[in-house]
């Protein structure tokens, strides 16, 4: 089906916060890792989002190139041609933007989406996250109230993030630290900084001992009682039942009652990366060892082209990161529920 339109987008979000589900957003860094995401969402017939970080935006557009905006924009242009093979709804949404990269990525990219929507297209991604954790709080709702005013301009969903997510972000590490956890005071001045919707829709990266990565158990402490916390305090105040969409990011390695209590309390994004990452090279790690002397031309031997041709490895391993794609459609329990 076509890219998610603003309005299905929206109605996307709409009906899982309302029906108490979440969609998986799926990192992604190649057409081989997006086709893997979508073979993933289609196979649990569940709509989804698929997303790209700084870092991925800047691999995409060529390991020399280095450019995020075109890395962006060819991945969204090409998800817009291929996503139209798979019978489910994708948003396409780009991942931490910390204010260094604001000019060099997220601004440009509104433009862009602004740009198209006044010649009466649509927007080329339908949310970006601003990222402003390693702000003070005043400062990071300051920004975060400019772009929403932008991102509304072109029919966008910003999130925005309060609170940190430990662990590696595009290379920002967090030690674990107390601002893990974000608090009711912190919630009730982003309502007051950004609305609970009336000034532009927005998803909100509240933080609950959030990680980055996968770690031993006990390594992470999640607390998901913190976000029932917040949408209380600021329920009480504007007579909103859950007034925040939220997102829960690093959620790899999390278990599957995490998950659901997270969801209950009205996360409607689920963030995936690591656990996508190894599920994709794990299979190519195996055809290496496995095929060692086809795939090496060692003492004058040639190899054997079908082992070292990427698609041998790349079938088995878009076919694994979706496997783990399905798992995350049906613990966030979007799974069979793709608009009709
Ligand atoms: O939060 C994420 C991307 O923003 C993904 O986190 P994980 O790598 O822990 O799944
Ligand atoms: O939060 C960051 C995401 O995990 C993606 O970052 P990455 O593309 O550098 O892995
Ligand atoms: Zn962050
Ligand atoms: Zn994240």
């Amino acid at each position: 089906m076509p890219i998610a339109t603003p309005e299905v987008y929206a109605e996307m979000l709409d009906r899982a916060k309302h029906d108490g589900f979440a969609f998986p957003a799926i990192n992604v860094t190649s057409s081989q890792t997006l086709n893997a995401a979508l073979r993933g969402f289609a196979e649990a017939e569940s709509d989804g989002i698929v997303q790209v970080s700084t870092g991925g935006a800047e691999y995409l557009s060529g390991s020399t190139v280095k450019d995020m905006v075109v890395g962006a924009t060819a991945l969204a242009e090409y998800a817009r041609v291929v996503a139209d093979k798979y019978p489910v709804n994708i948003a396409l949404h780009t991942d931490h933007c910390p204010k260094d990269k604001l000019d060099g990525f997220m601004r440009p990219l509104i433009k862009i989406s602004q740009e198209r929507v006044a010649r009466g297209e649509e927007p080329l991604f339908q949310s970006h996250m601003w990222d402003g954790s390693a702000v003070e709080l005043h400062e990071n709702l300051q920004i975060a109230a400019e772009l929403l005013e932008e991102c509304a301009k072109a029919r966008i969903i910003m999130e925005m993030e309060i609170g940190v997510v430990g662990g590696e972000e595009d290379g920002v590490a967090n030690e674990i630290n107390e601002k893990l956890y974000t608090t009711p005071g912190d919630a009730l001045a982003t309502a007051e900084a950004v609305g609970v919707g009336e000034k532009g829709r927005y998803i909100l990266a509240a933080t609950f001992g959030n990680v980055h990565g996968v770690y031993k158990p006990g390594s992470v402490k999640l607390r998901p009682e913190v976000l029932k916390e917040i949408q209380d305090a600021v329920g009480a105040k504007y007579g909103k039942d859950k007034p925040f969409d939220l997102v829960f990011h690093g959620g790899s390695g999390s278990s599957l009652e995490e998950i659901r209590e997270a969801v209950s309390y009205g996360v409607i994004k689920m963030n995936i990366d690591t656990d996508t990452q190894y599920a994709f090279t794990r299979p190519v790690a195996e055809h290496m060892f496995r095929n060692y002397d086809g795939v090496l031309k060692v003492d004058g031997e040639v190899g054997n082209k079908k082992q070292y041709d990427p698609r041998s490895w790349g079938k088995a391993a878009e076919t694994a990161m979706a496997a783990r794609i399905v798992e995350a459609a049906e613990n966030l329990q979007s799974a069979g529920k793709k608009l009709k």
